[in-house]
């Protein structure tokens, strides 16, 4: 199939789309206010400590990190839901590894916050 031409309205559209995504994930998804906490908690911690680049650039790319996570999580939860309501194991393993994942994620994320932060507020 041949593709479609260039299109700057098109790619306008996909981008609306997707920060659409972003804000029925951020309203629909109990997780995503938990992330939302802790990330806002990060905020304030990072505003008020002093960071080198590196460090403000592990704690964003750790804070996003963790969003991704959530959000192909429940990408893969919703899609299995989709496929069936049915009990199966099959389901039940894919949506632990998935889930697995935000939670290694997440375990990534917090070293990283407590490798910047924990000496920081230590010596303050
Ligand atoms: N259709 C299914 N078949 C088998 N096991 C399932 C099925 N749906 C969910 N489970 C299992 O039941 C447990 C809870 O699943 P659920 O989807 O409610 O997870 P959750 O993390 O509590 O959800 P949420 O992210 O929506 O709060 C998990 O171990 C999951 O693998």
């Amino acid at each position: 199939m041949k593709p479609a031409p260039f299109s700057i309205r098109d790619r306008l559209k996909s981008f609306q789309y997707a920060w659409q995504g972003i804000v029925r994930f951020l309203r629909g998804d109990h997780n995503a206010w938990v992330h939302a906490v802790a990330t806002v908690v990060v905020i304030i911690l990072a505003s008020v400590v002093p960071l080198t680049k590196t460090e403000l650039l592990a704690l964003v790319f750790a804070v996003g990190f963790v969003w991704v996570a959530e959000m192909f999580n429940t990408c893969i939860e919703r899609t299995m839901d989709f496929i069936s309501t049915e009990k199966r194991p099959e389901i039940g393993l894919i949506k632990d590894v998935a889930a697995g994942a935000v939670l290694v994620a997440a375990i990534t994320a917090a070293i990283i916050g407590g490798i910047v932060f924990i000496p920081k507020l230590i010596s303050a």
